[in-house]
């Protein structure tokens, strides 16, 4: 997949994390008319495996699945079965040797998916050159659950990301008070797991989250 322009219209992705399985399909129900793109989260593919992935292709064949796996090594291997769960979209970190990266970006050719680079923590102009020479086009601007509240402005973090090169997501404790911030980074993708997972009206707020994107 190449880098997207600001032709494009924003998507919004649900972020499934720290959820039991039901409470997936809870929120889903609720929420997937408003979002593009559904993260099945690290954390409950851990818990569940990529079964869960399997699940919510089959009941949401319309919506784009990211399996966060969050790849850092035996890069082939691990998209292969990732890609065989029904995902669209994997992630893989951007510490990851280059050849980790290579290799995922090489299987997501083949499988006609995508591969999103996870820039927590390692994003330096370095990264940022390596991962355009060997051909990543999406990276994820992504502030962890243990660095929010840091204070650093999103676009502090991300020095010379730049949305004419990568298609970005963003990722990090992002809400509709905050999503302001965030837009600076131009991003193609806007993630938002508790903003949303943990209101009481999830539907409501999914809706309102997606009319600030514009
Ligand atoms: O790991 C993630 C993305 O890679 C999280 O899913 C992402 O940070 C969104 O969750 P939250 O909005 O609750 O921070």
């Amino acid at each position: 997949m190449k880098k997207t322009g600001k032709e494009d219209i924003m998507e919004l992705q649900i972020a499934l994390d720290r959820m039991s399985y039901e409470q997936c399909f809870e929120t889903l129900e609720e929420v997937a008319d408003h979002v593009d793109i559904i993260e099945v989260g690290t954390g409950v593919i851990k818990e569940y495996g990529l079964g869960i992935v399997r699940d919510i292709k089959d009941g949401y064949k319309d919506k784009k699945v990211l399996a966060d796996i969050k790849i850092c090594d035996a890069g082939r291997s691990e998209s292969e079965v990732a890609f065989s769960y029904g995902a669209d979209i994997i992630t893989v970190m951007s510490f990851a040797d280059r050849k980790t990266i290579m290799d995922c970006l090489e299987v997501a050719e083949q499988e006609g998916g995508e591969v999103v680079v996870d820039l927590l923590n390692h994003s330096g102009p370095d990264v940022l050159e390596m991962l355009e020479t060997i051909g990543a086009s999406s990276v994820s601007a992504h502030i962890g659950k243990d660095q929010q509240g840091g204070g650093a402005s999103a676009e502090k973090r991300f020095v010379g990301l730049d949305a004419s090169v990568f298609r970005i997501y963003v990722a990090g404790g992002i809400n509709e008070d905050n999503l302001e911030n965030y837009m600076s980074l131009d991003p193609a993708v806007v993630i938002v797991g508790s903003g949303i997972t943990k209101a009481e009206d999830k539907k409501g707020k999914a809706a309102r989250i997606r009319s600030l994107m514009g």
